[in-house]
């Protein structure tokens, strides 16, 4: 019989409050199916990873997550993988997982926004809808997957974009692959993913090895922060710098110092939705590009980040980054419509 792996890691799907009222990840995958809002349909089996909120996973523990969605699929009889998570790195959770997935079949992360032990909790219907994506034959062949309030997303490109609401997710350059309601799975685009990466390659335990630091460019900023993280031995460094990706004078020449010593410059922007574009002078686009930063498309610093760190992690190699890096980012997201809705079969 065909099933559904559901590995469950935390987050406040998994959330209760403590006698003092703070919110503390608790809950087994096990209890939350006992939540679901109506019966999966497809049997299910679980296996809790860990349990904690996401705001504390490191590199390593997001590769515990893909050995373990790799170890179920090993399984030829697994119809799926689900992965309930918290929402606040939800979005490097699965886009790591991405980078390495080389199966067919789905991995589809969820959460919730409110706690479990909320009257109007959010949880058990994600759950649901996730297990009805996980299920349905047209979720194949997409690569991870997110299932959000209803919402279908590719792992690559969505980000958290709302801090309490449920529609927590989004994904600002491509919108979301397609919907699910009551178990029927909509799908209607499908995402352009680069050739995946050998997890059995990524080496997270040495985090010396992949350190990759985020540091925010800001209206007279100073380079003390870049200086810091390169004291600090980063590896790599994303930008998030403003507008379409512009800095300063003194930035760009940091920069240009960073990547003659080795250091992997990723230029990002904090800006909502859009490409980053090498444009302006001055210590803007052009400047930051010509000192060697490497823009990242529509990519934002978080999934930034993990693209450098899985690079890493496989290479090592700082020129071999940059190359593995300019073609991951070569294969941009792409929507196209594609197939018609699909009523999802049980059982
Ligand atoms: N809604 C959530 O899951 C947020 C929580 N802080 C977490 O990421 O674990």
């Amino acid at each position: 019989m065909r099933r559904i792996v559901v590995l469950s890691t935390g987050g406040t799907i998994a959330t209760r409050q403590d006698a003092h009222g703070t919110r503390l990840a608790a809950d087994p995958a096990d209890a939350l199916l006992e939540r679901l809002p109506r019966p999966p349909g497809v049997p299910v089996e679980t296996r809790d990873v860990f349990c904690l909120g996401s705001y504390l996973l490191t590199p390593a523990d997001m590769r515990e997550v893909a050995v373990a969605a790799h170890e179920a699929l090993a399984d030829e009889s697994v119809r799926g993988v689900v992965v309930t998570h918290g929402t606040d790195s939800l979005e490097e959770t699965a886009y790591l997982l991405d980078l390495f997935h080389a199966d067919p079949r789905p991995v589809v992360f969820t959460g919730a926004m409110r706690p479990a032990d909320a009257p109007d909790g959010d949880g058990p219907r994600n759950l649901a809808d996730a297990l009805a994506v996980a299920n349905a034959a047209r979720a194949r062949d997409l690569g991870v997957l997110i299932s959000f309030d209803g919402r279908i997303y590719p792992a690559r490109g969505t980000r958290k974009t709302h801090t309490v609401a449920p529609a927590a997710f989004a994904a600002p350059d491509g919108g979301p692959l397609g919907r699910v309601a009551d178990g029927d799975v909509e799908i209607t685009a499908a995402p352009l993913r680069p050739k995946p990466l050998d997890l059995a390659a990524f080496r997270p335990e040495a985090p010396e090895r992949i350190r990759t630091d985020i540091v925010a460019v800001y209206p007279g900023c100073d380079i003390r922060a870049l200086r810091a993280v390169a004291d600090a031995g980063a590896r790599a460094v994303v930008l998030e710098a403003t507008g379409a990706g512009n800095a300063n004078p003194q930035v760009a020449a940091e920069v240009a110092r960073l990547v003659a010593s080795g250091v992997v410059v990723a230029l990002s922007t904090r800006v909502h939705a859009g490409p980053v574009a090498a444009v302006y002078g001055n210590g803007g686009g052009a400047d930051l590009v010509r000192a060697g930063a490497i823009p990242t498309g529509t990519l934002r610093p978080s999934q930034a980040r993990v693209l450098l760190t899985a690079l890493l992690g496989c290479y090592g190699d700082p020129a071999r980054v940059r190359t593995a890096l300019r073609t991951a980012l070569e294969s941009a997201p792409e929507s196209a419509p594609e197939t018609p809705s699909e009523r999802n079969q049980h059982g």
